[in-house]
């Protein structure tokens, strides 16, 4: 087994409400980077720790965890729709071994995926299709969460398995940093929006139209006084990449998710998924890592960051 982490952020905003283009040029040539990087690397399997965004999941039945041997991109904001190219029998295997490993997680044999998994695929790939993958969806976004450190352990259960398997595995995290977007809440929400949130799989094209127009009208202003959204805390996540790029991976048990949301916004949450993926490598053994990126950009409602790492 070799294992390569990639983390890093994902904005559908990326091209629908663009920085300068000194900044669009600098995140092209990190992905750029990332991608040849992940072509010489030739994985056999990649497994993805991504969110989703209330396009696969929702409260009628919210999982904290979920595997899917089946996806389907829902092609959200542009992103390339169409099925994705699930390793079924690794993801059933995983399955088995994550619940022997007392962690319980679910299981889709058909889930709808949305950017919050294909983007990052995309960017680093090129495609949905090109290597065997296994999606494992955690909740980032949808409250109440489970809290870090059953991520942190759910990623020891992955990372475990990837440490059995005798395969190049690339394990991706995708989302954060700090960011909070215009995603409603369900505690409070007038019925309309309790509705979808609850049970909105498969919006009209108007109301998908909708949602992202929304997106894109926050992404003009955020960072403004004119927003009332969260702003992006560079501090926060410049201090969250050196804890993972130190391997200082048991500070995160003690994260506390209030207060990540009111410090850094509600969609920081998303790092999760660069937990599982460094924990999954740190189960292992020994990493080095390193930071390839970071900037705050406010347009893309992202503070956006890309940390690599590999085996000691
Ligand atoms: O449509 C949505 O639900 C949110 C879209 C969105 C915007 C900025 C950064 C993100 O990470 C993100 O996911
Ligand atoms: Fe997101």
């Amino acid at each position: 087994m070799t294992v390569m982490v990639k983390c890093l952020s994902h904005t559908p905003l990326r091209g629908l409400n663009d920085p300068g283009v000194e900044v669009v040029d600098e995140v092209d040539t990190v992905l750029a980077q990332a991608r040849a990087e992940v072509e010489r690397f030739d994985p056999e399997l990649i497994v993805i720790f991504a969110p989703d965004h209330y396009n696969g999941l929702f409260y009628d039945l919210m999982p904290p965890f979920v595997i899917a041997t089946a996806a389907d991109s829902v092609g959200d904001y542009g992103t390339l729709p169409g099925p994705l190219r699930v390793d079924r029998d690794v993801a059933l295997a995983l399955t088995r071994s994550i619940l022997d490993s007392d962690i319980d997680i679910a299981l889709s044999h058909r889930l709808q995926v949305d950017h919050g998994c294909t983007q990052t695929l995309e960017e680093l790939t090129g495609s949905l299709t090109r290597y065997p993958t296994v999606p494992v969806i955690i909740n980032s976004v949808a409250p109440p969460f489970a809290p870090y450190r059953r991520v942190r352990k759910l990623g020891e259960a992955v990372g475990r398995f990837i440490g059995g398997l005798d395969k190049r595995v690339l394990v991706l995290g995708t989302g954060g940093l700090s960011h909070e977007p215009p995603v409603p809440l369900l505690a409070g929400a007038p019925e309309e929006i309790a509705n979808f949130l609850i049970a909105g799989r498969n919006p009209t094209p108007e109301a998908r139209a909708a949602r992202q127009a929304r997106t894109i009208a926050a992404g003009r202003i955020y960072g403004t006084p004119d927003c009332h959204l969260t702003p992006l805390n560079p501090d926060w996540d410049l201090g969250f990449i050196d804890t993972l790029v130190e391997g200082r991976l048991d500070e995160v048990d003690t994260f506390s998710v209030e207060e990540i949301s009111s410090t850094a916004g509600r969609s920081t949450h998303e790092i999760r998924t660069w937990v599982a993926a460094f924990a999954a490598l740190a189960a292992t053994g020994p990493y080095r890592a390193r930071k390839d990126y970071y900037r705050p950009i406010n347009e893309w409602i992202a503070g956006y960051g890309v940390i690599s790492a590999e085996a000691a």
